[in-house]
């Protein structure tokens, strides 16, 4: 369901920012894995998907502090942070894909979009050189002019910077730039930069109920949003 605003004449929706993990691409078998290869290179007890998926959304360093935070009970030093991360990437670009699968209705939606006209950025908070391999093996890259990972500008979402910098891209107006996503990250980026925001019911929202963020609507599948941009054109 959308909100009547987000279907306004005076600010038709010209361009759509997607979020990658939770919205396109089901990654938490990927995470899973690469977290749990990395805890057994340490020698440190293994996590659950249930609480590794509480942990994802602010990109992989953060990632990676929470996992270590969690099953050592303490701040990781600078030390064992880094060597955490260069096992982590390493496990990450072997398996990059293998346990991750698309959304259904995200293919019919993003080739609907394109078929309306509108122009698509992928915006994640993912490391672009994690998320330009997955894009392409799942078949998702060619609908896309720009993909932007959370190395390519100085601060990631919630921080309204990387949809500003994508709508410069772009070459359209926030208000007129639909932000999808799946996490109160990516509500928050939008708000604060003035892009409209959607969000995925099936994503992974920090473990809360996506239902609680502020957004202009909830929808249960990709495909759904091209007929209801359109109603409101
Ligand atoms: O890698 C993450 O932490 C989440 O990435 P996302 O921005 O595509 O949801
Ligand atoms: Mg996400």
């Amino acid at each position: 369901m959308l909100k009547s605003s987000l279907l306004s004449r005076d600010f038709p929706i010209e361009a759509v920012i997607v979020d990658l993990d939770g919205t396109m691409v089901d990654t938490l078998g990927d995470f899973t894995v690469a977290v749990n290869s990395m805890l057994a290179d340490l020698d440190l007890p293994a996590i659950a998907a249930s609480r590794i998926e509480s942990m994802v959304g602010k990109g992989s360093e953060h990632l990676i502090r929470s996992v270590l935070r969690h099953v050592r009970g303490q701040e990781p030093d600078g030390a064992l942070q880094s060597e955490a991360w260069r096992r982590y990437s390493r496990h990450y670009l072997e398996i990059n894909g293998q346990h991750a699968s698309v959304y259904a209705g995200v293919v019919d939606g993003l080739h609907s979009l394109r078929e309306a006209g509108l122009r698509l950025a992928c915006l994640t908070n993912k490391p672009g050189d994690f998320a330009r391999p997955l894009l392409a093996a799942k078949g998702l890259a060619r609908y896309f002019d720009v993909v932007f990972g959370g190395d390519a500008f100085e601060r990631k979402k919630p921080d309204p910077l990387p949809l500003r910098k994508t709508c410069e891209v772009l070459g359209t107006q926030p208000q007129r730039t639909l932000m999808v996503g799946d996490s109160s990250n990516d509500a928050l980026a939008a708000r604060a930069a003035g892009c409209p925001v959607v969000l995925m019911r099936y994503g992974y929202n920090h473990g809360e109920p996506v239902e609680a963020v502020d957004a202009d609507g909830l929808l249960d599948s990709l495909a759904e949003l091209a007929p209801m941009l359109r109603a409101g054109a």
